[in-house]
């Protein structure tokens, strides 16, 4: 029989949702992946690609509707890259996000009957987000606002044509409304020919306080009427500070890009838990603040601390689950990547009074291995890399000098089970995994996992 091409149709029941929210079914025994489509659907698909082992196909008609499927909440949901799973009600996503965490375990981490509990998820899965990225487009003579379509870099929801956002803070949405028009307003000085000189718009709120940030990526320092612009940001009576950022690369994780002050402090303060943080322009903090909560809650747990232990917060960020864990161990040694967020880690130390916290900048994979061969080896270590995971040292390191426990946060399941299957293959036991859903209608799925080495 000659071989598929792209540009055929074919008929298929979806039977799975793959790690990035696509159904998956098969055809003629090849595995194929449909983006939109869900369990249950019998759909009519086109070949968009054919690999080796599997079919990538593009959604036509669904002919026969999966008894979950719900109609989303956003009308740009099939074009905007930002949710992936609106089309399943809240109840099946958190079921689909525990067993993604499973079977990541086994397949990938080789790990069978490790203790999964089912994920924990939110009474109110929408709005909940404290930042957006906006990248901003020059269109038909406008400043446009968006976010980008799915795997590409062309907008899939422009803010003010399509409907607000529905997993941003309401807010948000409307600040960004707002700021759209401004934008138009000082259009004259925000264009270099017919391109935009910004990149994108970043908003974040402190959910506890209610301070908003605006920062203003550009290709530039400086642009005619900057000041005016940032100062009628702040006449808004919304926004507490503007920042100006030198634009980088997208893909960068740790964001250096030079930042400015325009207006206000350059940074927002938030409360967590009882305690206070400040958060600059390019600092990591999580963006589901009530989710975050009850994530901190079980690194906490699973630190299970009694005052007299030694913990190393690695990929510390703005120094969280530093001085969340500082309040029950003897000491806590910070270690983070971004200059940034050190200097903020530090003086959130200050803020709360917690003397017993310090922080390394650096990379983890250069610092944690010193820090054991210097035999100041810790009782507890956090892990909270980002997607990709722990660097192989990182890991070799826990393995040479085995410490009583490890809690690893993560926020991709195939790369936490990687890590989680080389631990186990060196002397620690993978005790229990909790997910915690942190990003409701995406596919994106947070752990919490306590490993002991005794
Ligand atoms: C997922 S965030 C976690 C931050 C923090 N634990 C929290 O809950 O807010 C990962 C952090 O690791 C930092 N990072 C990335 N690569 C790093 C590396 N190689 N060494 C140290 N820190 C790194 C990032 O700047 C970011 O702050």
């Amino acid at each position: 029989m000659p071989e598929i091409q792209p540009g055929e149709q074919i008929i298929l029941e979806v039977e799975d949702l793959s790690h990035r929210g696509e159904g998956v079914g098969r055809w003629q025994g090849r595995v194929v992946f449909v983006p939109l489509a869900v369990p249950g659907d019998r759909v009519r698909a086109t070949v968009v690609e054919v690999k080796k082992k599997y079919l990538q196909a593009r959604l036509e008609e669904v002919l026969v509707p999966g008894p979950a499927r719900c109609r989303p909440r956003c009308p740009s949901f099939a074009r905007c890259g930002g949710c992936h799973v609106q089309h399943l009600p809240y109840d099946c996503q958190l079921q689909y996000k525990t067993k993604l965490v499973r079977d990541s375990l086994e397949r990938i981490g080789k790990l069978t009957g490790v203790k999964v509990l089912p994920i924990l998820g939110m009474d109110n899965p929408w709005h909940y987000r404290n930042k957006v990225r906006f990248h901003v487009v020059h269109r038909e003579g406008r400043l446009v606002l968006g976010l980008y379509a799915s795997g590409s870099h062309a907008l899939g929801h422009w803010i003010a044509r399509d409907a607000l956002c529905h997993i941003l803070d309401g807010e948000l949405n409307n600040l960004a409304l707002i700021i759209e028009n401004l934008l138009n307003k000082y259009r004259e000085g925000l264009l270099d020919g017919s391109k935009s000189l910004l990149s994108h718009v970043t908003l974040r709120k402190a959910l506890m306080t209610g301070e908003t940030m605006v920062v203003l990526a550009a290709f530039k320092d400086h642009w005619p009427r900057q000041e005016e612009l940032a100062g009628e940001l702040a006449g808004t009576g919304r926004v507490t500070t503007v920042v100006q950022q030198r634009a980088v690369l997208p893909d960068r994780e740790v964001d250096t890009g030079r930042t400015r002050t325009l207006y206000g402090r350059g940074h927002i303060t938030d409360y967590l838990g009882g305690l206070v943080f400040r958060l600059s322009a390019t600092s990591f903090y999580q963006v589901n603040p009530v989710q975050t909560r009850v994530l901190y809650e079980k690194v906490t747990e699973y630190a299970g601390l009694t005052g007299m232990e030694r913990v190393v917060d690695a990929y510390c960020g703005v120094g969280t689950i530093a001085l969340f864990l500082a309040r029950q161990a003897r000491e806590v040694l910070g270690v983070e990547l971004s200059p940034r967020a050190v200097a903020d880690a530090q003086q959130n130390a200050r803020l709360n009074n917690l003397n017993n916290v310090s922080f390394l900048r650096g990379a983890v994979e250069r610092l944690l291995p010193r820090l054991f061969d210097r035999g100041s080896g810790p009782d507890v270590v956090v892990l909270d890399p980002p997607r990709r995971g722990c660097h192989r040292s990182v890991l070799e390191t826990l393995a040479r000098y085995p410490v009583p426990r490890v809690v690893y946060v993560s926020c991709d399941p195939g790369t936490l089970a990687r890590d989680l299957g080389f631990l186990a293959g060196h002397g620690y036991r993978v005790v229990e995994v909790q997910p915690v859903d942190m990003f409701p209608q995406t596919h994106h799925v947070e752990c919490c996992c306590l490993l002991t080495s005794t």
